[in-house]
C-alpha cells in the first residue's frame, strides 16, 4: 500500500501538536512566562506549521488551466488495501463467456470512458486507470467517472508512470488486454508544455510496456496513436504505408515515437501491439480543448471564433470521426489481437504488430463544421479568419481505412452533421445553465 502523502504526514503531526491542553488557563500563562526558551521554541514550531500548511495545501479551487497539468501529476495518491483490491477484482471480473479482462488507461478521458462502458456492457471485465490531470476541466472527467461507476467500472486514480501501481494491478488481476488511451493530447498545447507530452506519451508508455513485458501472462496491447503522425505528408488519403517521418508538432513526434517504441517491445519481448491512428475524434462527452467543442461554447456565448485557412485562402479540413465509430474500431482491435508470445520478459516467438487508421474517409472544411454548428445551435457565429498558425496544425487529414476495413471490419457510419447533432444535444443538457455544470 502506498499511502504516505506529505499531506497525510502534516495532518498527523499537526493533530498531535495542537492537542487541547486540559490545564486551567492561568497555569498555562504561568508556565509559558516562566520559560522564555520554551516560548521561542513553540513560536518557531507554530510558524513552521503555518508555513508548511500553506505550502502543501491544495488550492481551494484547482485552476482548470492547462498550465496546471504538470503540477497535478506530482501529487501523491492513495491505493492498495483489501477493500481497494476487492473493488479492482470485482470491476475486472469477466461476466460473459470468452470475455476479455481489460485494463483501460485514460478511462476518465473522452475515448477511454466510451470504450470502457462499451466493453463493460458486453460482459468484459474492465478496470480503469486515470490520473485526472487538469489539462482540461477535471469536473468533466469526474462526471465521466460517475457514469463509469454506474455501469460497474472502477477507475483507479493513478498515473501510468507509477510502476509499483501498475505491477500491483497486474498482481491483483491477470489482465488479458490493455487498452492504452492515457496520453497528453492536443496539437497546439505542445508549444506551451512540451514536457507533459514526453512524460505521458513517451516515458509513461515505456513504463507501461516495461510492466507488461514482465508480467506472466503478458497482455495484448491496443493503444492510441494519431493521424498527426502523417505530418507534412501531402499524398491523400493517408495510408498506413505512407511516410510518417516528418511530424509537424511535438505531439505528433511523441505519437510517432510511441509507434517506434511499440515496435521495439514487440520485437524484443514478444508483446502483441496494435496502434490505432485516430482522426480528430468528436462526440458527446468530448474534449473541451478541441475546436468543435470550444466553437460550440463560444458561439453560444456570442464570443468570436477563429477559423484557420491555408495559404492563398485555401481551406483547412479534417477527417472528423464520430466516437461510436472509434469505439467499434477499438473493440474490434481488442477482439482480433493475438496473444503476446513472451514470458519472463523474453520473446518465445514472433508476436503480432499492427497499425491501423481509424478515420471517417470524408474530410470536411472547418468552415463547414462551423456552419453545421450554427444551424444546430440556431446562433450565427462571430467569425474571424486567420492564416493557419505554424504551431503544429496541418492543413488537411484524410484517412484511407481499407486496412482497418479488411482486418477489423471497421466501417464508419456517422457523418459529421449526424454526429454533431448528438454532440450538441449532449452539450446543451450537460451545460444547461440551470444546472451547476454551466460554465
Ligand atoms: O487526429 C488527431 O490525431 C488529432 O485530432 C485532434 O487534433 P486536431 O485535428 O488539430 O483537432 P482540433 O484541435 O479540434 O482542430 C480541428 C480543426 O480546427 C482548426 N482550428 C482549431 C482551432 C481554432 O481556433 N480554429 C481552427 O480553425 C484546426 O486547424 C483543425 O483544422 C486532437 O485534438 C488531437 O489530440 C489528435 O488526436
Amino acid at each position: 500500500m502506498t499511502t504516505l502523502s506529505h499531506i497525510d504526514n502534516i495532518a498527523s503531526i499537526t493533530a498531535g501538536k495542537f492537542k487541547p491542553d486540559k490545564s486551567p488557563p492561568y497555569i498555562n500563562r504561568l508556565r509559558y512566562h516562566s520559560s522564555l526558551p520554551k516560548l521561542t521554541l513553540w513560536s518557531f514550531l507554530f510558524l513552521a506549521f503555518i508555513f508548511l500548511f500553506f505550502f502543501f495545501s491544495p488550492p481551494s479551487s484547482p485552476p482548470p488551466t492547462p498550465s496546471a497539468a504538470t503540477r497535478h501529476t506530482v501529487r501523491n495518491i492513495s491505493w492498495g488495501g483489501a477493500v481497494w483490491e476487492r473493488r479492482v477484482r470485482s470491476s475486472a471480473r469477466v461476466r460473459s463467456r470468452a470475455g476479455l479482462s481489460v485494463l483501460v488507461t485514460g478511462a476518465a478521458g473522452f475515448v477511454g470512458s466510451h470504450v470502457s462502458i462499451a466493453l463493460k456492457r458486453r460482459g468484459d471485465g474492465v478496470l480503469g486507470l486515470d490520473n485526472f490531470n487538469s489539462y482540461y476541466d477535471t469536473g468533466l472527467k469526474m462526471s465521466r467517472k460517475v457514469l463509469l461507476d454506474r455501469v460497474g467500472v472502477f477507475v483507479v486514480d493513478g498515473d501510468i508512470n507509477d510502476a509499483d501501481l501498475l505491477r500491483k494491478l497486474f498482481d491483483v488481476v491477470p489482465f488479458t488486454h490493455v487498452m492504452h488511451l492515457a496520453a497528453q493530447a492536443g496539437v497546439r498545447y505542445a508549444m506551451q508544455n512540451p514536457s507533459s507530452y514526453i512524460r505521458s506519451n513517451v516515458a509513461g508508455f515505456v513504463n507501461l510496456l516495461e510492466v507488461c513485458k514482465s508480467v506472466n501472462p503478458q497482455p495484448s496491447i491496443v493503444w492510441a496513436s494519431s493521424s498527426s503522425v502523417y505530418g507534412l505528408n501531402s499524398k491523400v488519403p493517408f495510408s498506413e504505408k505512407d511516410r510518417t517521418d516528418r511530424p509537424a508538432s511535438l505531439y505528433a513526434a511523441t505519437k510517432k515515437a510511441g509507434e517506434a517504441i511499440a515496435h521495439t517491445y514487440n520485437h524484443i519481448h514478444g508483446l502483441s501491439l496494435t496502434g490505432l491512428r485516430f482522426f480528430t475524434v468528436y462526440g458527446p462527452w468530448g474534449r473541451p480543448d478541441m475546436a468543435y467543442f470550444f466553437f460550440t461554447r463560444d458561439i453560444l456565448k456570442g464570443k468570436q471564433i477563429t477559423i484557420f485557412e491555408g495559404p492563398d485562402h485555401t481551406t483547412v479540413a479534417r477527417d472528423f470521426t464520430y466516437i461510436d465509430d472509434i469505439v467499434r474500431g477499438c473493440l474490434s482491435a481488442l477482439d482480433t489481437a493475438k496473444k503476446s508470445t513472451g514470458s519472463g520478459g523474453k520473446k518465445k516467438g514472433a508476436a503480432q504488430f499492427r497499425i491501423f487508421n481509424l478515420g471517417n474517409t470524408s474530410p470536411v472544411p472547418v468552415g463547414k463544421l462551423v456552419s453545421i454548428l450554427e444551424k444546430l445551435l440556431k446562433v450565427k457565429a462571430k467569425k474571424k479568419v486567420l492564416p493557419l498558425p505554424s504551431n503544429g496544425d496541418v492543413q488537411f487529414t484524410h484517412a484511407n481505412i481499407s486496412l482497418a476495413r479488411k482486418e477489423l471490419g471497421y466501417k464508419p457510419s456517422i457523418d459529421l452533421e449526424t454526429g454533431l447533432k448528438k454532440f450538441v444535444k449532449w452539450y446543451l443538457t450537460y451545460y444547461d445553465p440551470k444546472k451547476k455544470n454551466a460554465w
